[in-house]
């Protein structure tokens, strides 16, 4: 399964914030987007993902089997700046729901809540409620929900902004064995995040956009 962005424009109140972004990526392959503040990275994150609508062109996934196209969002995860939990739920509740309301897609299996909790280093805890956890603590088992059910496209936008480097870590292995088993990654970051031979796509806010290879 490929994914596939073909001439997507977008705007954002009366403003078009890109125009015409068009990208390939196959099983494995990862696209890293840079630009300043405001340059629109998030808004094709979420155009991707499928949570906005995009004013021109479509992303979608394309089936290796029979080349069938779906849209790319029914195939995503979507990691944005907010984590998605309950407070006042426990971290097994929490991601217990995560786990049934998305379900697997796409050929994989997720792995059990406490299999989650223990790749992102915080076996044990799964009984507190979510609200009682430090941030990063937090943050880590957001991270948890990219794993309990089964998606091939990993959309991350800032996903370790504020973490110490030893989340940073684990999180770039998260991100390489996603990748490892055929999994595409898709990320605006400034740390390197298991991107290694990824696409750089540079936003350039109103000006357009640039597409160059930074293998
Ligand atoms: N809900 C909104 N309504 C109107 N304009 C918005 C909205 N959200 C973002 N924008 C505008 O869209 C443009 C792109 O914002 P976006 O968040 O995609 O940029 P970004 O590259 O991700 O920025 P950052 O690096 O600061 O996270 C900005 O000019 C912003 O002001």
């Amino acid at each position: 399964m490929r994914l596939e962005a073909e001439n997507l424009s977008a705007r954002r109140g009366e403003d078009l914030i890109f125009v015409n972004v068009s990208f390939k990526l196959a099983p494995g392959e990862a696209m890293v987007l840079t630009g300043r503040n405001g340059s629109g990275k998030s808004t094709l994150l979420r155009v991707i993902a499928g949570l906005l609508r995009p004013e021109t062109g479509r992303a979608v996934c394309v089936s290796d089997a029979d080349g069938e196209a779906r849209p790319a969002g029914e195939f995503s995860h979507y990691l944005g700046h907010r984590n998605g939990m309950k407070r006042e739920l426990t971290v097994a509740e929490n991601l217990a729901f995560w786990k049934s309301f998305l379900g697997d897609i796409g050929g994989g299996t997720g792995l059990s809540v406490e299999e989650a909790a223990a790749a992102v280093d915080l076996s044990g805890i799964t009984h507190l409620p979510y609200g009682y956890l430090s941030a990063g603590q937090q943050r880590r088992f957001a991270m948890a929900r990219l794993l309990v059910a089964h998606r091939p496209v990993w959309i991350l936008d800032e996903p370790t902004a504020a973490l110490d480097r030893k989340a940073d870590a684990m999180f770039e292995g998260l991100v390489r064995r996603h990748r490892e088993a055929g999994g595409i990654a898709l990320a605006a970051t400034h740390q390197p995040l298991g991107m290694d031979g990824a696409q750089t796509l540079e936003m350039l806010g109103f000006d357009g956009v640039e597409l160059e290879y930074s293998a």
